[in-house]
Order: C-alpha cells, then structure tokens, then sequence
C-alpha cells in the first residue's frame, strides 16, 4: 500500500490513526471525541454485563437441569429442562448466545508492505497481505469455538462510519470485542475507511471490515445479527431506526445520536411528529424532552416486531442527543408499552407542566390487565395561573438510564483515565447523570418559575431544602446546570414560591398575569426553607458541568458539501475543516442538515 501522504493530514484519537484528506470528502468531527469516548466507555460495560448475564444464565441453566435430573432420578422418568424457565431466561436476559463457531482469528501472516508512519513518510513496514486485510470482511478467518457455554465475542455493526475512526476505535481499545462491520453508502468514505484500516494494523484488519452499502439495506438482509448496533447519522436517525431494531440479537445495544435538535426541540413541531411521531415542547426541559421523544420512537419501531427498549443511558451533549438502549423480544412485555409513554400539558401561562400516562394497569385476580390511561389529567385552564395548556409528546416517561449501569460506567471510566481523551468531559456528564432522580422526567428550571413571578430568586439550596422539607425529593439533571428535577406536585412547588415572596415582595403587576393569578392565592403549604440538603463542599468540588474545549465545537458540514462563505460566518473555520468552494452552495435547507 502506497500512499502519497502529502495529500493527508493523520489525525490521531485513542488508540486509532487516521488519514483525513484535506477536501472535505470524508466526515470527521473532532467535536465528536466526547460522542465515541462515551461509547467506549458503554461497550465496555456491555461487554462486562453481558458476560455476568450469561454466567447467570448458566448457573440458573444448570441449576435447573440439576433439579430436574434429581427429581427424575428419583421418578425414573425422563424429562427435559423446564421450558418456562428457559423461556424465562430468554425474556429476561434475551437471547444468550451460545458459542459454537468462532473468534475473529489473528492474523498469523505477514508480509511486507508499504504503509504510511506518523512523521508522514512512506516506509516499508510489516502488514497484513491486500488479501488479509481486504476490509470487506471476505476472507476474515473464523476458528471452531472452545465448545458449549462459551459466549461470543460481540458483534458490532457502524452502519454509518464515513472514515471507519470510530469503528477502528472500537476494535483497538475494547477489550473482549468480537468483529466490528462498519458501512457506508458513500464511496469516498469506504476508500477512506479501508485505508485507515490498513493504515491502523494487524488488530485493526482482522476485526474491523468495511462495505459500500446502504444501511438500512444491509441491517434488513442482516436480522438480529449484531449485538451492537451504532447509528451516528448526519442529522435525524429516524429512517435508520426501524431497520436497526430488526439487525440487533436480542439483549443486544442500540447506540444512536441524534443531531436535529432545532426539530426535537420545538423549532419545528409538526416535523418533528413526521419524524419521530411526537410533538415537542419549548420548554426549559426540551433537551431532556428531545431524548424522550427519541426512545420513544425507538420504542414504537422496536414493538412492531415484538421488541422492547430498555434504556442503560441517554445523555444530552454539546449538540446532539445519544441513547444507549437495550432490545428485547418478548410480546407480553410490549403490552406494558403504553405505561412507559407520557403525553405532557406544558401551560402556556406558567411553568406548570404535567405528565398524562397513555396507558394504565390494572390487576384482577391475580391477573393484569393493560387498558387506556384515565384523562385528561389537567382541567381546560390552568389551575395555577387560568391559561391554556399546550399537549405535546408522546414522551418516554420511564427511567432514562439504568442507575446501576450507570455507576458501572462512571466507576470503569475513572479506573482507566488515560485511555479516554475527553475523560474530563464525559465523567462529568456521568456524575450529573448519576445524581438525577431516576423516576422523575423532564425539569423545572428556578430561573423561569421567578421569572414567571417576577421575583428574586431563592438559592439552589434554599429551594431543595424547601422542597425536602415539604416531603419530597429534588435533584439536578445533566441537561442543565439550572434545572431542577423533582416528584412534588406543582401546587407544593408554586406554594413554596409564595412563601418565598411573602419574605422577597414583588413589585405590584397587571392582575392578568399568570404570575399576578399565582401570587393572588394563599399558599396552603408553609414552606420551610431551614436547610435540609447535605453540606456539599467535598461533593461540589466534583465538576459536573464543562464549557466547550474550544471555539467552534459543534456540528460539522457534511462531508462533499461545497463550503461557502455563509457557512464560515454561520459555522466558524475550524467547523468547515478549513475549505472555502468559490460558488455559494444554493441548497434550500442545507443548514438544517448539518450537524
Ligand atoms: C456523521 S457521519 C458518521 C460519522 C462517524 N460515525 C464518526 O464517528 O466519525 C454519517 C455518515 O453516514 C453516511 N450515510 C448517510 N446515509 C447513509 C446510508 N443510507 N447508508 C450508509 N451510510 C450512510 C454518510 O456518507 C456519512 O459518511
Ligand atoms: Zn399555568
């Protein structure tokens, strides 16, 4: 392999090297480091849980066996193991994979071919063979299993890896990962891809393998065969979604970035339900409402095939949302669907939002039903301030994360340091989302509520400790600095406002306004602002929130897109990777779809 290295630049993230040509042909965004190191650090938990799960399964297997065999030892019957609790495991754990082929092999040959060094010369170096590092995954050689029980390395599939960094990423830094497939549609970026993939070494070729196809293509053809599937598409995910619940084995992970925010977010509610089949709202919450909406539509692609979500992470970074779900198979479990999906009447007037459950249970003689939700939950008008209420949603209303996944992941991330280039980054964002109230969605933010009464504004601390002190609990959520997540109803939460003017007067208003009509009541609840929250010196120092590392970090051009001037102004240099085209791109929504 020969390669003039005047035409790149190497651009060096974790253990991966790869070469960007300077014409803006292939997508990279160096903004996205916190976006694959947060990856990493997921697939490394899911390997490690995927590991204990099986052996779980196994004990529970045998255990069962050994029953069985006891008791038909003793009856002198036959029997097989009992099939409800195979079934058991199966819903519970998803399908547990059981080795009978194969690892990816190691490559044994070598030759001497020419590749490319850091210091940018082409030297002759030992790798692989054209033939054993194709890339396309054709002559990847798999050996015979250690026999029964073992389980296989996982299986990821990139189904939209433009330079292959983040795959290669992949192979290179986790540990226990089996072959990693990453696709593109585009044929510069596969060039790029197979390039970097020789460029990043033996390892690299025997574990990753490139293809030119369309991904929703190739994940339809390829049925619950991966246990990884990463979707970082350009934009908005949604028409990747339904073929990536199909491509994934049961228990497997659904990693996917969504970087339209401006539609998740409200600016565009009517394309947003196109896309995702949920209204937003604009309120302080809609970042956290934004990945409420997307595992919602997971959700619903997912149950047309029986299958079920379970969220191990969804955070909110820089710009753009990424979950991290689980998917299961089990038709029983998708009845509980509409329990775990909210509408929301945010008010017009006020700051008072509510959360209206699609469906309900209902237990009889032992048996449980599911049936529609009770509504509407709200009156017409706003029983705080006498407005109107806008209905958006349908949201995820169930727990976001999974706590324990999550401090696996925080513990893992902090015990190797070094190997995460955004460590800072990305273990702030795990600690802020290891504080959040795990069974509360969305936020209210102090700032809007006395903006709302026109008021000065209780500390942080005063108003938790109000809100302990009243019987509730209060946290913070990692979506913003400001935002206050909490269970206490939102007649506790104004009440505990009204006390706070009582000693903070406001200024006389129109008595119209919805802060005049909140005001005009008496509170019921005596708020007590005594301090109730744990002194936080030690815990504060812990850094939850960043500023961005640099200027410009946010989205980039997609790749072959003619640079203009417009998008220098609008997007910074650095964000444009440096290119100016002479002519002005003329595309109608080209910003929209950047990211
Ligand atoms: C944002 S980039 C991916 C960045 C990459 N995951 C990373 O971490 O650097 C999106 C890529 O998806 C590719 N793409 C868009 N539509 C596709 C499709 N239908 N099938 C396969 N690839 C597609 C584009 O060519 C582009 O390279
Ligand atoms: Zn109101």
């Amino acid at each position: 392999m020969s390669i003039d290295l005047s035409d790149y630049k190497i651009i060096k993230e974790g253990e991966a090297e790869i070469l960007i040509n300077a014409k803006n042909e292939v997508f990279y965004n160096k903004a996205q480091v916190h976006n694959r190191d947060m990856s990493i650090a997921v697939l490394r938990t899911f390997i490690s849980k995927r590991e204990e799960e099986h052996e779980a399964m196994l004990s529970k297997r045998k255990k069962g066996t050994k029953k069985v065999s006891e008791k038909d030892s003793a009856e002198s019957v036959v029997r097989e193991v009992p099939r409800e609790s195979l079934l058991e495991d199966y819903k519970s754990n998803g399908k547990s994979e059981v080795q009978n082929e194969i690892s990816p092999e190691e490559p044994s040959n070598t030759t001497e071919e020419s590749v490319i060094t850091e210091r940018g010369n082409t030297v002759e170096e030992p790798v692989k063979t054209n033939e054993e590092c194709s890339s396309t995954g054709e002559t990847v050689k798999r050996t015979e299993g250690k026999g029964q029980g073992q389980l296989k390395p996982p299986r990821v599939l990139e189904a939209l890896s433009a330079s292959g960094l983040r795959s290669l990423r992949y192979a290179r830094e986790v540990e226990g990962i089996g072959q990693v497939v990453a696709l593109d549609n585009d044929i510069a970026s596969v060039e790029a891809c197979r390039r970097n993939i020789k460029f990043n070494g033996s390892v690299a070729c025997s574990k990753v393998e490139s293809h030119h196809a369309d991904a929703c293509v190739y994940m339809l053809t390829h049925p619950k065969e991966f246990d990884v599937v990463d979707l970082d598409p350009y934009g908005s995910p949604c028409i990747f979604l339904d073929s990536a619940v199909q491509s994934l084995a049961d228990g497997g992970m659904l990693m996917c970035t969504a970087t339209d925010m401006a539609v998740l977010c409200g600016g565009n509610g009517e394309v947003c339900y196109s896309k995702y089949g949920s209204y937003p709202l604009r309120g302080k919450y809609c970042h956290e409402m934004a990945l409420r909406i997307l595992l919602a539509s997971i959700e619903s692609h997912a149950n047309r095939y029986k299958r079920y979500i379970v969220p191990v992470l969804s955070v909110q970074m820089n710009f753009y949302v990424r979950v991290f779900v689980r998917i299961y198979t089990s038709a029983g479990e998708i009845k509980k669907t509409p329990l775990k999906l909210s509408y929301v009447y945010q008010c017009a007037g006020c700051d008072s939002f509510h959360l209206q459950p699609i469906g309900r249970a209902f237990s009889k003689n032992n048996s449980v039903r599911y049936l529609p939700g009770f509504g509407p939950v709200v009156p017409q008008e706003c029983s705080d301030c006498g407005k109107k209420f806008i209905m958006g949603g349908p949201i995820w209303s169930a727990p976001i994360h999974d706590q324990d996944w999550v401090a696996s992941i925080l513990a893992d991330v902090k015990s190797m340091k070094d190997r995460y280039p955004a460590y800072d980054h990305i273990s702030a964002v795990l600690t802020a989302v290891s504080e959040e109230l795990p069974d509360v969605p969305l936020f209210l933010s102090l700032h809007n509520l006395c903006a709302t009464l026109k008021c000065t504004s209780p500390s942080k601390d005063d108003f938790k400790s109000a809100v302990i002190n009243a019987g509730y609990r209060i946290s913070g959520t990692h979506v913003n600095p400001i935002g206050l997540k909490s269970d206490a109803p939102m007649d506790v939460i104004w009440d505990i406002m009204r006390c706070w003017v009582k000693t903070h007067p406001v200024k006389a208003q129109q008595p119209d306004q919805p802060g005049s009509i909140i005001l005009a009541k008496e509170p019921v609840l005596q708020a007590n602002f005594a301090k109730a929250v744990a002194s936080r010196s030690k815990a504060q120092k812990v850094i939850r929130f960043l500023p961005n590392p640099e200027k410009h970090w946010g989205p980039k051009v997609r790749a072959g897109r003619r640079i203009t001037s417009k998008h220098i102004s609008l997007l910074g240099e650095a964000a444009v990777n440096g290119v100016l085209n002479q002519e002005d791109d003329i595309e109608g929504d080209k910003m929209s779809k950047e990211r």
